[in-house]
């Protein structure tokens, strides 16, 4: 069974990750996203005036390009981000290892996060095909699509802070990760990396919330979205805090002391240490907590906030998500 690592090289902030992807021998910079499923590239058939400064796929100039005709697709993400377009098929390689006739999703309109996005030529979603938003005929991520050919069914995320890591697909490096693998069960009936999250600690002080939110695992998310009493009870503990709508959520004089978050990944707590819970500052003396509230949402993101600190393990054969130190 085959093997593929790719470089994930983070954009400012960490705000994501972006990997070299080659589709008909095309390489476009994708958005690795775990919290989808569809695999969306910015096209020839975009207005020019919204593909500046992106890499475009152009199927006129790919040999192996099939089109799907009729088929169309049409996507809105959490942070009110969307896209839509029509559909291919094409061979899209990852790290050297080739998925065939893979579904190609080409981008006709992009919502100006993505226009101004540069370094983004679109998503490559790793969450399961049943969220996929083809129609009439839903497709296999590339991640399903290549599985069988895998040496196991499985993909590991290394995100780095400021720093660039590693998705590898098929194979679990340990020269990645130090102790054990702490794995939970995986509900992927939500098409998502889901899992139960009932208790949570911070600053070595440990809740349990029976009801709270279980949570993903999204790597296309850059922050840790929270159940809105959850980062409440978080920013309590932090001298200055104050929830500030202008800002979009909590911020903090950045001389504050963080406290350390522990998250519960089923019934393993991965502590997030307190130093690396700064997102960004809003200004030279104020800074904005990458631990924010979801609005109680009713679903818990845990995105690249908690894989900067954590190695993860996406285990389709096995249906459950993992974490390591590192
Ligand atoms: C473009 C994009 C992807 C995601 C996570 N699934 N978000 C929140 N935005």
């Amino acid at each position: 069974g085959e093997t593929a690592e790719v470089t994930a090289s983070p954009e400012a902030n960490d705000a994501e990750y972006l990997s070299p992807v080659s589709i008909g021998g095309q390489t476009l910079n994708l958005d690795f996203d775990t919290g989808s499923a569809d695999l969306w590239v910015f096209s020839t058939e975009l207005p020019t005036s919204e593909t500046s400064g992106h890499t475009t796929f152009d199927p006129s100039k790919s040999s192996t390009f099939k089109k799907y005709d009729g088929a169309t697709w049409k996507i809105s993400y959490g942070d009110g981000s969307g896209a839509s377009g029509d559909v291919g098929f094409d061979n899209v390689a990852i790290g050297g290892a080739t998925a065939t006739s893979q579904a190609v999703e080409l981008a006709t309109s992009v919502s100006s996060q993505f226009v101004s996005d540069q370094a983004n030529d679109g998503l490559l979603g790793l969450a399961f095909s049943n969220i996929n938003t083809v129609s009439p005929t839903k497709q296999k991520t590339w991640f399903e699509t290549i599985k069988s050919q895998l040496e196991n069914p499985l993909f590991t995320a290394d995100l780095e802070k400021d720093a660039s890591g590693t998705y590898d697909f098929g194979n679990i490096d340990s020269s990645k990760y130090t102790g054990d693998i702490h794995y939970a069960p995986v509900d992927k009936s939500g098409g998502f990396w889901e899992f139960n999250s009932k208790s949570y600690s911070i600053g070595g002080t440990k809740s349990s919330c029976t009801t709270c939110s279980p949570a993903i695992a999204d790597t296309g998310t850059s922050l840790l979205l929270v159940d809105d009493d959850v980062a409440k009870a978080y920013y309590a503990q932090v001298d200055g805090s104050k929830n500030d709508s202008t800002q979009g959520g909590y911020v903090y004089p950045c001389s504050s002391n963080l406290p350390d978050f522990g998250i519960a990944i089923g019934d393993y707590i991965a502590v997030l240490k307190g130093s690396d819970l700064t997102y960004a500052n809003v200004d030279s003396s104020t800074c904005f907590g990458g631990i924010q509230s979801n609005a109680n949402s009713g679903m818990q993101i845990f995105g690249d906030v908690m894989f900067k600190q954590y190695f993860a393990v996406f285990d389709a054969g096995n249906t459950q998500f993992g974490v390591a130190s590192k």
